[in-house]
């Protein structure tokens, strides 16, 4: 697959669960070597549209179409193995499915992860342990992968460790990144486009632009509380409060 192929599209999708009408509306492409973000409140649709695109939920209405021979992996939250399982991190990563030495090897590499190799599971921190699964996902060597809030629990320096690690994978193997967040100045340094979403898309553009439209701030709260702390570039208008985007990358 080239860089810029068209990876995944949503066409007016929608998504119905248990008679309540969790997405609708939703228009999206994934091109290949793009970092996308979804941001959006708790119960907006983001994992509803994750599982969508990995195949696990089919859309009620509109249309999912991915490229042929598409490799997606899944990075979880969190591992749900108890951590105190005897296993080295490079063990976990044989398993089930035996994977040999090198590949091993090198998916740890790719996660910043080859000096815990050897490493009882036990004795990984939790940004460790993020990676651990990052490196499970490289294993199957991904067109897109799908990240769901990978830094809970992970302080300031750890999370943004993590998401430099993933602009590093995407530059190393070229993949396509999707990933879930609450928040947008996390992943400001990573994106590089930003979808709001809130059971449909709210806006999306750079990070930038979309930190600074109405209807991203309609969501996040009051003005100013997170929104001081972007990247601001002052080539843009304000007026009453509300500033234009610098680059109109809103859609
Ligand atoms: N299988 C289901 N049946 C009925 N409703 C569901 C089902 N799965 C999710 N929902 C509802 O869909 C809405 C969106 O859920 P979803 O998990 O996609 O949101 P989210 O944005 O990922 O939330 P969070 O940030 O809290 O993880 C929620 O109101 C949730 O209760």
């Amino acid at each position: 697959m080239s860089a810029g192929e068209l990876l995944v599209s949503l066409h007016d999708a929608g998504v119905t669960l248990g008679g309540q009408r969790i997405l609708h509306g939703i228009d999206l492409v994934v091109r290949r070597g793009e970092i996308i973000t979804v941001l959006g409140p708790n119960g907006s649709g983001k994992t509803t549209l994750m599982r969508v695109i990995l195949g696990v939920i089919r859309p009620s209405a509109g249309r999912l179409e991915r490229a042929a021979g598409l490799r997606m992996a899944y990075v979880p939250q969190r591992l749900s193995v108890d951590p105190l399982l005897p296993i080295t991190a490079a063990r976990f990563l044989d398993l089930p499915q035996r994977r040999g030495r090198g590949a091993v090897a090198a998916a740890l590499d790719r996660a910043e992860l080859g000096a815990a190799a050897d490493r009882p599971l036990a004795a990984l921190s939790g940004g460790q342990m993020q990676r651990l699964l990052l490196a499970r996902a490289l294993l199957g060597a991904p067109d897109l992968l799908i990240l769901d809030e990978g830094t809970a629990g992970l302080d300031q320096p750890g999370i943004a460790a993590y998401y430099d690690r993933i602009a590093h994978v995407r530059a190393e193997t070229g993949c396509a990144v999707l990933m879930v967040s609450h928040d947008l100045q996390i992943v400001m340094r990573a994106s590089d486009r930003v979808i709001c979403l809130n059971g449909h898309i709210c806006c999306q553009g750079t990070p930038e632009s979309v930190s600074l439209s109405p209807a991203y701030r309609a969501l996040s709260g009051p003005a100013g509380s997170v929104l001081g702390l972007y990247r601001h570039h002052h080539d843009h208008v304000h007026a009453d409060g509300i500033a234009e985007p610098a680059q109109g990358g809103l859609r």
